[in-house]
C-alpha cells in the first residue's frame, strides 16, 4: 500500500492552489482528479470562466456557434495550463482516479487500469458541488434536459429555452441565451428573483430582463415533463392556474449539494451536515483527525473566491500564524453576471432595519456615469448605505456596467473601516464606472 504526506482528492480551487503551498514548503502531495476534462476544477471548465465568456459574447453580438468555440478554446487551453501548474511540479503529482474512502485512514482509487489503496499523513477533500435534479414526474437529465455542464457543451444555441430555476445560474443563462437571440421562460417558486439584492434594484433587473426577452413566471411550479415529437411539454401551475408551455430545452438550475456521493463518507466517522456537507470547524478540520475539507464539499458558500480564501486558511493553518479562519474572513462581494451585472456587498435596508441599526441611504443613477455612455449602457443604480454617525459603510448594491469591479474597491474600504468621504474625494481613472464613487458618497 502506498503512503504520501498529503493527499488531496479534487482538483478544485483549494486543492489545487494547497498543492503548490504544500510542494514550496518541501512536501510530497498526490492530487487526485477523476475527470482529466477537470483540470483545474469546476470553475474553469465547467462553471465561471466558461458562462463569463459566453456572457460577454453574446453582449458583444457575437453568433452562438463561434461564442462556442471561442469558449471551448478558452477552456482547453486553461485545463492544460492548470494541469501542468501541479503536474510540473518535483513533489506533486497528478492522480487520474476516482477516490473514495475505506475508512478514516485508508482511501482507494480507481481508475482504467483497476483500484489501489492509499493512506496519508493529511488528506484535503475538495470535490466540489453537483447539480440538484428536482423529483419532478418525467423529469431526467437527457438529450433535452439538461444541467448547467450539459448545457455548456451544447454545440447548437437552443431556440426555445425554458429555464428551472431563477438563482444565479438561471439567471446568467437566462440572460445570455436572450443575448444570443433565444426565446427564454423561467420557471421560480419565489415571488420575486435576486431576493439577496435591495428589492427595487432587483426590480428594476427583472424589468431590464423582461425587455431583453427573457419571461418570468414566478410563483410557478413545474409539476410534468413529458417529451413529445413537438419538443418538451412542461405543465407549469401558476397563480393564474396550470399552464403548458413547449420548449425544445430544459436547463435545470435548482442548486447544487456538495459531492461526496462517491466517497462513501458512511465508512468512516466523518460528520455530515444536513445539506449533504462534511462538516468542519472554523480551521477546516473535520470530525476526524488529520482529514480537511475545503470548497463547496465542506459547505462554505459556493464561490470560486470563497474555495480560495478557504485555502488562505489552509496554508496559514498548516504553514502560518494560525491566526486566519472561516469566523476572519474579509468582506466580499456576490455578484450576477446579467446586463448589466448586479453586485452588493454588506448589509440591505431591510436587514439594518431588523437589526435596529440606524443608516442614511445614498443613491444614483448609472445614467450619470460618462462610462456609461461610453459603452452604450446606462442602464441601472448604485446604492450604498452609511452609518450616519461614523460615515462606515454599512451595505451597498450595485447594479450598472462594470459593477463586478465597482464593488471590490467598496468591499476593500469596508474591510478597512473607511469612511465614505474617502471614497468621495479619491481620485479615480477617468473614464471608469467606479467614478461613480465620487457622486454616490456625496451626502
Ligand atoms: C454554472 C456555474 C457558474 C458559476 N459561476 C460562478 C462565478 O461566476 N463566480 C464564482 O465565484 N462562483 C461561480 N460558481 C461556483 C463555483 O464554480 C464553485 O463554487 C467552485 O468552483 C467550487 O470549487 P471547489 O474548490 O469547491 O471545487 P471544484 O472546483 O468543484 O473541484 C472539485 C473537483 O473534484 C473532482 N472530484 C469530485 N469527486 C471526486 C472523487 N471522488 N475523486 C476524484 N475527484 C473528484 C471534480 O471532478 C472536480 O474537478 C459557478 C458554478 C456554476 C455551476
Ligand atoms: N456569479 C456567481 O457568483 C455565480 C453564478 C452561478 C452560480 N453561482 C453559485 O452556484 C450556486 C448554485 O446556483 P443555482 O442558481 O443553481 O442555485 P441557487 O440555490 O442559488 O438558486 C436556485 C433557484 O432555484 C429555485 N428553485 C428551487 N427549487 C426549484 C424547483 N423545483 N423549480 C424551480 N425553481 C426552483 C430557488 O428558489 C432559487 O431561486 C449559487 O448558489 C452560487 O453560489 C455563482
Amino acid at each position: 500500500m502506498r503512503h504520501f504526506k498529503n493527499i488531496i482528492i479534487g482538483f478544485g480551487k483549494a486543492g489545487k492552489t494547497l498543492a503548490g503551498s504544500l510542494t514550496s514548503h518541501g512536501e510530497e502531495v498526490l492530487l487526485i482528479e477523476k475527470d482529466p476534462m477537470m483540470y483545474g476544477g469546476t470553475c474553469i471548465n465547467i462553471a465561471c470562466l466558461p458562462t463569463k465568456n459566453l456572457v460577454i459574447n453574446s453582449q458583444r453580438g457575437v453568433k452562438y456557434e463561434q461564442a462556442f468555440e471561442t469558449k471551448e478554446a478558452m477552456t482547453a487551453k486553461l485545463r492544460n495550463k492548470n494541469y501542468h501548474k501541479v503536474a510540473d511540479q518535483n513533489l506533486a503529482t497528478v492522480l487520474d482516479a476516482s477516490a473514495e474512502f475505506i475508512d478514516d485512514k485508508i482511501i482507494k482509487v480507481t481508475d482504467e487500469s483497476g483500484t489501489e489503496e492509499l493512506t496519508f499523513d493529511r488528506l484535503f477533500i475538495n470535490t466540489g458541488a453537483e447539480s440538484n435534479v428536482p423529483n419532478i414526474d418525467g423529469l431526467k437529465i437527457d438529450d433535452k434536459i439538461f444541467t448547467s455542464t450539459e448545457m455548456l457543451a451544447k454545440k447548437e444555441l437552443a431556440k426555445n429555452l425554458v429555464i428551472l430555476g431563477g438563482g444565479p445560474i438561471g439567471l446568467e443563462f437566462a440572460s445570455m441565451y436572450a443575448g444570443f437571440g433565444s426565446k427564454v421562460t423561467v420557471i421560480e417558486p419565489m415571488p420575486s428573483i435576486l431576493g439577496r439584492f435591495e428589492p427595487e434594484i432587483a426590480q428594476a433587473a427583472k424589468a431590464d430582463m423582461e425587455a431583453d426577452g427573457v419571461t418570468f413566471m414566478l410563483k410557478s411550479s413545474l409539476t410534468k415533463v413529458e417529451e413529445t415529437e413537438a419538443g418538451l411539454n412542461l405543465t407549469v401551475e401558476t397563480e393564474d392556474g396550470v399552464k403548458d408551455l413547449l420548449a425544445d430545452v430544459m436547463l435545470v438550475s435548482v442548486g447544487r449539494h456538495p459531492a461526496t456521493a462517491a466517497l462513501h463518507l458512511e465508512k468512516t466517522s466523518l460528520e455530515v451536515g444536513q445539506r449533504g456537507e462534511i462538516v468542519v470547524n472554523d480551521k477546516l478540520e473535520t470530525s476526524v483527525p488529520n482529514i480537511y475539507a475545503m470548497g463547496d464539499v465542506a459547505g462554505s458558500l459556493q464561490f470560486t473566491y470563497i474555495s480560495l480564501d478557504d485555502w488562505r486558511i489552509m496554508d496559514n493553518q498548516l504553514f502560518g500564524d494560525k491566526t486566519r479562519t472561516k469566523k476572519n474572513r474579509p468582506v466580499f462581494a456576490n455578484s450576477i453576471f446579467i446586463k448589466p451585472a448586479i453586485s452588493s456587498a454588506g448589509l440591505t435596508e431591510s436587514e439594518l432595519k431588523a437589526q435596529g441599526k440606524a443608516y442614511k441611504v445614498l443613491t444614483m443613477p448609472a445614467a450619470g456615469v460618462p462610462k456609461a455612455q461610453v459603452i452604450g449602457n446606462p442602464r441601472g443604480s448604485y446604492k450604498a448605505l452609511i452609518d450616519p454617525e461614523t460615515h462606515e459603510i454599512l451595505g451597498a448594491t450595485i447594479y450598472a456596467e462594470e459593477a463586478y469591479e465597482t464593488i471590490n474597491v467598496i468591499t476593500l474600504a469596508m474591510q478597512h473601516h473607511l469612511k465614505a468621504e474617502d471614497l468621495r474625494d479619491q481620485i479615480y481613472a477617468h473614464p471608469t464606472m467606479t467614478e461613480a464613487l465620487n457622486d454616490l458618497f456625496k451626502f
